[in-house]
Formats: structure tokens, sequence, C-alpha cells
């Protein structure tokens, strides 16, 4: 479990994180989500006690990070700028850490395959791809088997089969009981991953609900509408009040009546239709439209 009491960091006279309270719980993925320059990085990085707050605290299991005596059997962090020395091999960087957190050295092959990069554990890490980086990032978070998982946009650079494979990772240690705070920009992803999403903009806390909540609160439901006769049920559609818009394939989404009262409305009018069914906005439609409502309709 973290807890996340009032976070908060200016840098000068702008405060990019700005009283964040949150619970991350465990037994599921939570995605940490926002736009460009929100603040999940820097408030991942203050969790991490790598950032100093002005104001709030972060605690796992009761203790702030710097409290934790070996820091990487608690909590497995993966942070945009934790890169190891490049002149090291993976081999020689994750020994280094197990010796320093006193984990069995075992445990360094049996991540290093966990993660797909024991072929090249003793190449130097300055001749890694930005996937092959990112796989090592992983295996040093998951080296201490840490109950709480802290990952900062951990799919960058990973390739499709990587994603799946991490996607695939994440949703078995949330099941396994631990705690998975993940941040993506990448919504179709979070979508796939999360059980639970915390949104920010402007270091603020927009969000923090299960993900079928968020897109039943703040996300579109519309009604798809196929008939042979299109043009003829708009005007009475619009009439009962529905705002309609006709998609490529020439169907009619229809927002602002539910489904059985577009069904009254053909029947009334004679109308048969081929087919009747309610949809939700994706994750991406919903982060943006209440991204932009915040911002009074405008994306920043
Ligand atoms: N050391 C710093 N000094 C001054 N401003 C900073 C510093 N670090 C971050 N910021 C600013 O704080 C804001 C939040 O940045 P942060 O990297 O936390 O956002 P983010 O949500 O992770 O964005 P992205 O998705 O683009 O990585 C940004 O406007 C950034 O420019």
């Amino acid at each position: 479990m973290i807890d996340l009491q009032n976070l908060t960091k200016r840098y000068g006279e702008r405060t990019v994180v700005d009283g964040l309270t949150f619970t991350v719980r465990p037994g599921a993925v939570t995605g940490f989500l926002g736009p460009n320059g929100a603040g999940k990085s820097t408030t991942m990085r203050m969790m991490l006690g790598l950032t100093r707050p002005d104001e709030g605290m972060t605690r796992f299991d009761g203790r702030a990070y710097p409290e934790l005596r070996r820091p990487a059997r608690h909590v497995g962090a993966l942070l945009e700028t934790a890169i190891p020395h490049r002149s090291l091999t993976a081999a020689d960087h994750l020994r280094w850490m197990a010796q320093c957190n006193r984990i069995p050295r075992q445990r360094v092959g049996e991540v290093l395959d966990l993660v797909g990069l024991a072929g090249a554990a003793r190449r130097r890490v300055g001749t890694y791809s930005l996937g092959m980086g990112q796989r090592l990032g992983l295996a040093a978070a998951l080296l201490g088997d840490p109950p709480v998982l802290v990952l900062d946009e951990p799919v960058n650079g990973l390739d499709a089969e990587g994603i799946r494979w991490l996607r695939e990772l994440l949703r078995a240690k949330a099941a396994e009981g631990r705690t998975v705070l993940v941040s993506s920009h990448l919504m179709t992803e979070m979508s796939l991953v999360a059980d639970h999403l915390v949104v920010i903009d402007r270091g603020r806390l927009l969000a923090d609900t299960g993900m079928d909540e968020f897109i039943r609160l703040h996300g579109r439901m519309y009604v798809r509408v196929r008939t042979l006769e299109p043009g003829a049920l708009v005007p009475e559609l619009e009439r009962h009040g529905a705002r309609v818009v006709r998609a490529v394939d020439g169907s009619l989404e229809v927002d602002g009546l539910a489904a059985a009262e577009v069904s009254r409305i053909a029947t009334a009018g004679g109308r048969t239709l081929d087919e009747l069914s309610t949809h939700t906005g994706s994750l991406e439609d919903t982060f943006l439209a209440l991204v932009g409502k915040e911002n009074g309709g405008h994306r920043v």
C-alpha cells in the first residue's frame, strides 16, 4: 500500500505538484495518467526520496522511502533518469544492487532471465538499445522481489512483444497481491493493463477511480444505430433532443437518448433497425474530454 499525503512541489513561482493525496492499493494495477508536464515524474521522484517535497509525504506500508533499510526489497522502482554507468555490464550492475540490498546473488540470473536479457548479461550497458535498457531497469526493479512496484513509463522503448510481456507481468504481480503503480502516456495500453486510475493535471488530482467507473463517470455513452433509411431517422431523433453523428461506415452515433428511446422513436416512424447497441468512449476519449473540460475546453 502506498499513501501520498498532500504531496507538493514548487519550482520558483510554479507549483508543479499541488497537494496530491491518494492511496495506491495492493492487488491491482493502478495507472497514473496525466498530460505532458502534469507532474507524474516529479510525483514519483518525490515518492522515492529523489526530489524533496515542499510539503507532504509518502508512506510505503507506513514508512517513508528513506526509512526503508533495504529499499529494493520493499519497493521496486523504474525511473527515467536511473541509468546505470555505460561501462558496466548488466550482470555487474545487478550484482552491485543485490549486494547493497542483501539480496541473494542467484536472483541476478533469475531476473535477467525473466526480462529476456540472459543472453546480453555480459554486454556493456552502453551498447544496449532503448528497449534493452528498459528491460534492465525492470530487472533492477524486480530484483528484490518487492511487494510494491513504482514504474515511470515502463513501456517506453519496448516493442510489441515486450509491451505484451510487460502487461502480463504487471497483471501477474497485482494478482499476487502486490501494489503496482505505473505511469504511461499510451492510453490503449493503459486501458488493457490498469484496474484503477489516478489522473492528474497541472499537479492536481482530477480522478481516483476504477477504470470502468472513470469511463462511465467522465466518458461519452452513445447508441449506435444501423438502418437502411438513416436520412429519414436523423431528423426524428434530433426532434427528440438527440445529437446524431454519421460514422464513416454509414451507421449513426446517437448522443442524448437511451437505446430504448431510439427504438421507440424508430418504431413509431415505422423504421426498421438493423443494429441498436450502446457504447462507451475509449479511455483516450474520456481522458482528453476530462482534461479538456478542466482547462475550459482548451487543450494545453
Ligand atoms: N528540476 C526542475 N526544475 C524546474 N521545473 C521542473 C523540474 N522538474 C520538472 N519541472 C517542471 O515540472 C512540471 C512537471 O514535470 P514532470 O516531468 O513531473 O511531468 P510529467 O507529468 O512526468 O510529464 P511527461 O509526461 O512529459 O514526462 C513540468 O512543467 C516541468 O517542466
